[in-house]
């Protein structure tokens, strides 16, 4: 007894101990201010969230936290406090509120874990910058080559890889030889070695090499898996970021980038040199022309040109596949929607017979059942299927069930969750009908054109103001160009029907076990 007496007296000299009591006591003092002093708590939610982001930490960590979500406001209703100073909403109608062009619902630090640390300083992309003017500054010398009108420009760079796509595809699983062909393999997998390697082509004129080699060949698509595991969880716990990877002292984390950086370094020296590999001319513009062209004009350095085009690659290839393999997965669940949408695209007279057999992007947005399709399966699984957080501004918020949120309280809008709100979406909310999005038979036009637009409102898969997608355009493209074309010149089944696919959300939710077989269309 005395022995043990002892030990306690030598433990309680020893600075770890005083330094741990110490800790533990700020954490539950913390917890305590959580959960008695906090505005936030007259809202339900789960009880522990009301103490600490640990559940949410635990939940995301699990990649289902959106079925958590779900279940939470079925449980709670439309505000669910999923923190001490974090509600989550499912109103749609303050979607334009709060995601507004004037840039009062700031960021919060959530999203820093996606910058980067070089020479010790934190380094901003257009996705990561809170800071409203400088983000302003960086978007504005390229924003109009991601437009509409600038994408399309790019379309014969993204043809030369679906084309490619294409031929991969025929050559390994079409008409491979010795008994291989017509047997099942990973369609998604194929769809994700495609926008790694378009991203190449429309960047730098050169597609990364994924179709070629039919694999993760340098590691790069496990590397982005394992950093938006890490960007997921320090989500929930954006200090974590600063332990593991900002701290002045030891980096623990995440994985880096740095064969894709590296890369980009390579292209930019190699267009200066004159030396450029791929495909590149004159007569056909890719970004890195036109980002060395916004140098010329004073408006970008070296570092921001690789900034750039670092983020073509870190936000764009693994969101477009998300959103082709939905489409592609949903269509082939549902065969009455896969024969509907082969049937529509054929009575509108479409062939894949654009630039190497590639159906044009023109030609396929005239068919308005492709676009009821992609919208649907942007809806079911949004390729951002996380909380998209933002700080209440100076004078608070009033929201519709009439309680007001005080500024500095955090709000999510997970477009997950919103594209299974009720009210907007109807009973059928979980079940993919792309006629949603179509004029009913005997639906008047007024009406029509209400529902869409309370649709439109709910809809958050692409962000919304002045920080919504940049890529929008050039994702959807791609989207509607390769589920069509694919569905022009094959005949494509699941491979097994039966089997649910399996979905990891980690901010991005990657789907694995798209697992299909292909034959030359009949
Ligand atoms: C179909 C595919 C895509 C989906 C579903 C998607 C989704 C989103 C969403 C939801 C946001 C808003 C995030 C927030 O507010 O925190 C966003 C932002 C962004 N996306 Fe996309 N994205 C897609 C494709 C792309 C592509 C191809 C690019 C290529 C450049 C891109 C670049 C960006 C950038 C730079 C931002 C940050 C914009 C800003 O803060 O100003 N995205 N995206």
């Amino acid at each position: 007894m005395i022995a043990s007496y002892d030990v306690v007296l030598k433990l309680r000299e020893s600075p770890i101990l005083s330094l741990a009591i110490a800790s533990l006591a700020y954490l539950l003092a913390y917890a305590a201010k959580s959960y008695a002093g906090s505005p936030l708590r007259r809202y339900p939610g789960p009880w522990l969230a009301k103490f600490t982001n640990l559940w949410r930490l635990y939940h995301v960590s699990r990649g289902s936290f959106h079925h958590v979500l779900v279940r939470a406001h079925e449980k709670y209703g439309p505000v669910v406090r999923i923190g001490p100073n974090v509600l989550d909403i499912d109103y749609p109608d303050l979607n334009k509120t709060v995601f507004n062009t004037k840039g009062d619902w700031k960021k919060t630090e959530s999203v820093l874990a996606s910058s980067a640390m070089v020479d010790g300083h934190v380094v901003h992309n257009l996705f990561s910058q809170t800071d409203a003017a400088k983000h302003a500054r960086e978007k504005k010398p390229i924003a109009k080559y991601y437009s509409a009108s600038g994408v399309a420009e790019l379309e014969p760079l993204m043809d030369k890889t679906i084309a490619q796509l294409c031929d991969e595809l025929e050559r390994r699983f079409v008409d491979a030889p010795g008994g291989a062909a017509g047997k099942p393999f990973d369609l998604g997998r194929w769809i994700l070695y495609y926008t790694w390697d378009v991203v190449g082509a429309v960047t730098f004129s050169e597609p990364l090499g994924y179709l070629s080699a039919g694999r993760d060949f340098d590691g790069m698509l496990a590397t982005a898996d394992k950093s938006l595991d890490y960007f997921a969880l320090c989500l929930c716990v954006p200090a974590l970021d600063w332990w593991l990877a900002k701290n002045p002292v030891v980096r623990l984390g995440p994985a880096g980038f740095d064969p894709a950086v590296g890369n980009a370094v390579k292209h930019l020296v190699a267009r200066y040199q004159g030396t450029d590999g791929g495909f590149h001319s004159a007569a056909q513009p890719d970004f890195l022309d036109h980002f060395i062209a916004a140098k010329s004009d004073g408006a970008a350095d070296d570092n921001q040109i690789v900034s750039w085009l670092m983020i073509n690659v870190l936000a764009g290839a693994d969101t477009t596949a998300i959103s082709i393999r939905s489409a592609l997965y949903y269509c082939l669940k549902n065969p009455r929607v896969w024969q509907r949408l082969r049937a529509e695209l054929a009575a509108a007279g479409l062939t894949a017979g654009g630039g190497g057999g590639v159906a044009t992007y023109r030609d396929v947005r005239s068919v308005a059942y492709v676009d009821a399709v992609v919208r649907e399966a942007v809806r079911m699984l949004p390729g951002v299927s996380l909380p998209i957080e933002r700080y209440v501004p100076a004078g608070g918020v009033r929201l519709r069930d009439g309680s007001f949120v005080p500024e500095g309280a955090i709000l999510g809008f997970n477009p997950y969750v919103l594209g299974r709100n009720r009210e907007v979406w109807g009973v059928d909310a979980a079940e993919f009908r792309p006629e949603r999005w179509l004029r009913g038979d005997g639906e008047a036009a007024d009406a029509f054109a209400a529902r869409l637009q309370a649709m439109n409102n709910a809809d958050l898969s692409f962000g919304g103001g002045s920080r919504s997608c940049l890529g929008k355009h050039m994702g959807l493209m791609q989207v509607y160009k390769v589920v069509a074309t694919l569905a022009l010149r094959y005949d494509i089944a699941l491979a097994y029907p039966d089997r649910e696919w399996k979905v990891i959300n980690s901010w991005f939710p990657r789907q694995e076990g798209l697992e299909a077989v292909i034959a030359k269309r009949a």
